[in-house]
C-alpha cells in the first residue's frame, strides 16, 4: 500500500468532502455557475504561484539529486503547462495574465498556500510532500471520477476542458509519478511514529481544499 492510500484510508470523510464537493459535483453537470468557476480559477491562479514556490522550496529540502530533478520537474509542470491552462481560460473572459497577477488574494488561497509552505519550512522533504498530496493526487481522482461526464450549459467548454487536463495521460502519469516520489522518500524518513503528525497534515490540507471549492461557490 502506498503512503497515499494509508493516508487516505485514514481520512476518508475529509478527503471526500474535498474530492466530492458540490462544485465538482455541479461542474461536471454543468450547473457550476460560471462566475463561481471564474472565482476560483483567478484565486487558483494566486495559488499556483505560491505553489511554486513550495515546489522550489522542495528542491532545496531534497536530500538527493534525484528528488531534486523531480521537484525541479514539478516546478516547470506548474508554471509552463497548469498556469497556462488558467491564462487561456480567463482569457476567453478577457481577463489578462497581469490582471491576474494583480487580484487581491482570497482569505482560503492565503490560508492554504501558507500552510503548505510553512510545513514545508519547518519539516523535511516527506512533510512537504503530504502536504502537497491532496491537491495533486487529489485533482487527479476527481479528473478520473468525472472522466465520463458530460457538463451542459453555457460555461460546459471551460468545465470540459479543465476535466480533461487533469483526466489526460500526462496529468495522470505527472500524479502517479507524484505518488511514487513520495514512497520512495518514506523509504528514508518515514517512520511508524510519525505517521500520525503525516496524517495530521494530510487532513489540514484536504480540508483547506474543501475550503478552496467553497469560496468558488459562495462568490
Ligand atoms: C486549489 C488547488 N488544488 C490543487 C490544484 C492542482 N494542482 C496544483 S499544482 C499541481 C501540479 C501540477 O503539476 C496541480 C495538479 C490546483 N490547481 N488548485
Amino acid at each position: 500500500m502506498s503512503l497515499f492510500e494509508r493516508l487516505k484510508a485514514d481520512n476518508l470523510d475529509d478527503w471526500q468532502a474535498y474530492t466530492r464537493h458540490s462544485f465538482v459535483k455541479q461542474l461536471a453537470t454543468g450547473e457550476l455557475p460560471e462566475h463561481a468557476f471564474r472565482t476560483y480559477l483567478q484565486q487558483d491562479y494566486l495559488f499556483l504561484i505560491h505553489f511554486s514556490r513550495a515546489y522550489a522550496l522542495a528542491v532545496y529540502k531534497s536530500p538527493r539529486l534525484s528528488d531534486m530533478r523531480n521537484a525541479l520537474e514539478g516546478l516547470k509542470a506548474i508554471m509552463d503547462v497548469e498556469m497556462d491552462l488558467h491564462v487561456e481560460l480567463c482569457a476567453g473572459w478577457g481577463i489578462s495574465r497581469d490582471e491576474l497577477e494583480t487580484l487581491p488574494e482570497a482569505s482560503e488561497t492565503m490560508a492554504y498556500t501558507r500552510f503548505v509552505l510553512e510545513t514545508g519550512l519547518r519539516g523535511d522533504l516527506l512533510d512537504l510532500q503530504v502536504a502537497l498530496a491532496p491537491c495533486i493526487l487529489g485533482y487527479g481522482e476527481i479528473a478520473r471520477e468525472n472522466a465520463l461526464a458530460k457538463p451542459a450549459g453555457p460555461a460546459a467548454d471551460a468545465y470540459r476542458r479543465w476535466l480533461d487536463e487533469y483526466g489526460g495521460n500526462d496529468y495522470q502519469s505527472v500524479a502517479q509519478d507524484f505518488s511514487s516520489w513520495t514512497d520512495q522518500t518514506a523509504e528514508i524518513y518515514m517512520t511508524e511514529a510519525r505517521f500520525a503528525a503525516l496524517s495530521e497534515i494530510f487532513n489540514q490540507a484536504s480540508r483547506l481544499e474543501a475550503d478552496f471549492w467553497q469560496m468558488g461557490l459562495k462568490a
